[in-house]
C-alpha cells in the first residue's frame, strides 16, 4: 500500500497538510482530499499543498488545495510555511514559490520573521472576477448587514467588508452566503474587518472551500489593499486574526509584503483508507 509523508504546518493557525511530490506526484482525488481534511476522520487541514517540481525561475511549484478538494491559486501562510521549510532544506537566504498566481519570494526578516512578497493585488472586475462590470473599490453586494466591500484579487478572488466592529458580525451565516453570490463567477474570500483605536485592524476571514479559519494571508494582503483605497490607513498596518498578527506593508512597487509567526506542529504519512475517499459512518 501506498504510503504518503506529509509534514503538518501552519501561519497562525491556518494549517496545511503538505505532500512533497516533486519526485513522484501524489494522486489525490476530490474525495481522497476531502477525507484528508476531515478533523474527525483525517488528518484535518484548511489548504493541503503539494510540492511540485518547477520549470519557471522559482525553487518549487506550490500546488493549493482547499478542504472541499477545490484548487486555489494563491496561499500566503502557506507560502510562508514553505518557504522556510525550503529555506532550511536547501541552505538558502531566500527561496522563490511558484503558484497558479505566479512567482512569490520570500526570506527571513532580520528577527526571524519570514516575509514574502504576495505580488500586486489586480483590481478590474474583470479580473476579481465578477460577473458584470463594477467598481471593484465599491462592489454592489449587500447581505444583512454588510454592504459595499472592495473586491481584490491577490491571486484568488476576495471581497473585504468594512464594519464598524468585526466580532458582532454573523460570520458562519453570510459567509457562506457571499461566497456563494452570482457576482463571484468563481466564489470568493470574504472578509470583515474593523479599524482599532490604534489604527491596527481586526480581521475576520470566511475562506472559499474551507469556512472559518483562524487567519488568511491572502485575505490579510486584500484587506491592507482594500483599507489603503478607502483612505482608512497608509501602506502598513497590523491586522489580527483570530490565530495572531499578520504585519502587512504595500512597498513602493504596488507589491504586498506579509510577515508573521509560523510553525510544525507535526509529521506523519496519510494512511491509505484516506486516499479512497471518506470512510462510512
Ligand atoms: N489560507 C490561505 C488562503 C486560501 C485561499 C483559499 N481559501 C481560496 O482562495 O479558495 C492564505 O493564507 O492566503
Amino acid at each position: 500500500m501506498e504510503q504518503i509523508p506529509f509534514i503538518k504546518m501552519h501561519g497562525l493557525g491556518n494549517d496545511f497538510v503538505i505532500v512533497d511530490g516533486r519526485d513522484s506526484k501524489p494522486d489525490l482525488s476530490v474525495a481522497a482530499l476531502q477525507a484528508i481534511a476531515d478533523r474527525h476522520r483525517g488528518v484535518g487541514y484548511d489548504q493541503l499543498i503539494v510540492l511540485e517540481p518547477t520549470t519557471a525561475q522559482a525553487d518549487v511549484f506550490m500546488r493549493i488545495y482547499n478542504a472541499d478538494g477545490s484548487e486555489s491559486e494563491a496561499c500566503g501562510n502557506a507560502t510562508r510555511c514553505v518557504v522556510n521549510m525550503l529555506m532550511d532544506e536547501m541552505s538558502k537566504e531566500a527561496v522563490v514559490v511558484e503558484t497558479l498566481a505566479g512567482l512569490l519570494a520570500g526570506t527571513k526578516d532580520s528577527s526571524g520573521v519570514i516575509v514574502v512578497d504576495m505580488g500586486k493585488p489586480a483590481l478590474d472586475w474583470q479580473q476579481i472576477p465578477l460577473s458584470n462590470a463594477q467598481d471593484t473599490a465599491h462592489v454592489d453586494l449587500v447581505a444583512g448587514p454588510l454592504n459595499d466591500p472592495v473586491a481584490v484579487n491577490m491571486g484568488n478572488p476576495h471581497a473585504v467588508f468594512f464594519v464598524d466592529d468585526a466580532e458582532q458580525i454573523n460570520l458562519e451565516k453570510w459567509g457562506p452566503i457571499l461566497e456563494n453570490d452570482r457576482i463571484f463567477p468563481e466564489r470568493a474570500n470574504i472578509s470583515v474587518a474593523s479599524k482599532m483605536p490604534n489604527g491596527d485592524f481586526r480581521l475576520r476571514v470566511w475562506e472559499r472551500g474551507v469556512g472559518i479559519t483562524l487567519a488568511c494571508g491572502s485575505a490579510a494582503c486584500a484587506t491592507i489593499v482594500a483599507a489603503n483605497i478607502r483612505g482608512l490607513s497608509g501602506p502598513s498596518a497590523r491586522l489580527h486574526l483570530n490565530g495572531g498578527p499578520l504585519d502587512m506593508r504595500i512597498g513602493e512597487s504596488g507589491n504586498v509584503f506579509m510577515g508573521g509567526a509560523i510553525a510544525t506542529a507535526f509529521r506523519g504519512y496519510l494512511d491509505p483508507t484516506l486516499l479512497r475517499g471518506p470512510a462510512n459512518g
